[in-house]
C-alpha cells in the first residue's frame, strides 16, 4: 500500500447519491485504517442494474487498510454483484471504485497484481491437479518456477491438501476447492484479499484451517474483506463489518460500533435490515407435520 489516492471525485455520469448510510454508525471519517494512508477500498456512487433490477444502489464505502472486514447482508442484499464490481469481474453502470488508491478500471494491472480474489462459484481448470493449478496460476501471476513452486509445497501443506495434490480438481469436494482456490488467491502475497462466501459448505475443520491461515496473513499487515450470512464467524473473526441490505450499505464501521448496544452482531444486523418486524412463519398456518390438511 502506501499510494495516496490520485482523486476522489465521481465519475462524469455516475448517479446521484442517494444511498441512506445514515445508519452508518462510523462514516468514513471515522475509518482509523484510513488516516494517513490510502485506504484498501474506496468506493464512490457505485450503481448497478440488472434491467428493472437495481442491484446496487449507488454506494459510497471505505475501508480501511490492515483489517479483517466483514460485508453482511441477507440474500440478494448485493454483495456479490459490489465484490464483482470492486474486483474488476464485472463492470459497474456508473460510480468509482479505487484499489490501494489505484481506480479499478483505469489502472487494472496495478489493482490486479495487489490483490488476490476467492470468487462465488468459483470456477477452477478442473481438469489439473490442485498442485498443477497453482503452479500455472503462479507462472500467470509471473512468479518464478522455484518460488511458485516453494509457495505451493506450503500452501497445500498448511491447507491440508498435500495428500490431495495430484488428484484432479474436477474430485475435489467443496470444502477442497474453497482450500485449493484460497491458496491460489494467496500465491502471490496480495496486499487485499477477496472472499465471496469463503466458509460456505466447509467442514469445521477445514473452516478452522482456512481462518488460522486468513489471521497469520491479516496480523502481518494485509487486509482480508469477506462476504458471509453467518454472524458469528464474521463477529469472531472482523474487526470492521459493512451492512449490505437492498442495494445499500446500511451501516458501516468498527464491529463494536456497528453492534451498538445490542447483544450480538445478529440482534444488530437483523434491526438494521428490518428482518425483526418479519413473522417467523405465522402465515404458515398450515405447515407442522401433524397430517391434517
Ligand atoms: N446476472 C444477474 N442478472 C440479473 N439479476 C442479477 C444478476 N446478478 C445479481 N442479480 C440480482 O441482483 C440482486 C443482488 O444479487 P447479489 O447476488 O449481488 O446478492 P447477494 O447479497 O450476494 O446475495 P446472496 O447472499 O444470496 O448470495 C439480486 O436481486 C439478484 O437477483
Amino acid at each position: 500500500m502506501g499510494n495516496e489516492p490520485e482523486h476522489n471525485e465521481v465519475r462524469a455520469g455516475a448517479a446521484p447519491p442517494e444511498q441512506t448510510s445514515a445508519a452508518s454508525p462510523a462514516g468514513p471519517s471515522a475509518a482509523p485504517g484510513t488516516l494517513g494512508a490510502a485506504p484498501a477500498v474506496r468506493i464512490q456512487g457505485l450503481w448497478k442494474k440488472f434491467g428493472e433490477q437495481i442491484a446496487v444502489h449507488g454506494i459510497d464505502l471505505t475501508l480501511p487498510a490492515g483489517r479483517f472486514i466483514g460485508l453482511v447482508g441477507p440474500n440478494g442484499a448485493g454483495k456479490t454483484t459490489t465484490l464483482s464490481m470492486v474486483t474488476g469481474l464485472l463492470r459497474p453502470d456508473s460510480g468509482v471504485v479505487e484499489i490501494g488508491g489505484h481506480d479499478v478500471w483505469g489502472d487494472p494491472v496495478a489493482v490486479k497484481s495487489r490483490i488476490g480474489v476467492l470468487p462465488e462459484g468459483l470456477r477452477l481448470f478442473e481438469r489439473l491437479s490442485g498442485r498443477e493449478l497453482l503452479a500455472y496460476m503462479g507462472r500467470l501471476r509471473g512468479l518464478p518456477g522455484d518460488e511458485v513452486d516453494k509457495r505451493a509445497g506450503q500452501l497445500l501443506d498448511v491447507l491440508d491438501l498435500a495428500g490431495s495434490q495430484h488428484k484432479l480438481v474436477v474430485d475435489y469436494s467443496t470444502g477442497m476447492r474453497k482450500k485449493i482456490g484460497l491458496a491460489a488467491a494467496l500465491l502471490h502475497n496480495p496486499e487485499i484479499l477477496f472472499l465471496d462466501e469463503p466458509f460456505e459448505g466447509v467442514d469445521p475443520v477445514s473452516a478452522q484451517t482456512i481462518r488460522g491461515v486468513l489471521e497469520r496473513y491479516t496480523a502481518s499487515g494485509a487486509t482480508v474483506i469477506f462476504s458471509s450470512h453467518v454472524m458469528e464467524l464474521v463477529e469472531s473473526l472482523c474487526d470492521w463489518v459493512a451492512v449490505m441490505a437492498g442495494g445499500r450499505i446500511r451501516a458501516d464501521g468498527p464491529l463494536a460500533e456497528v453492534r451498538g448496544a445490542a447483544p450480538t452482531l445478529q440482534d444488530a444486523f437483523l434491526e438494521l435490515v428490518g428482518a425483526n418486524d418479519r413473522g417467523a412463519g405465522q402465515s404458515l398456518d398450515w405447515l407442522g407435520g401433524g397430517g391434517a390438511r
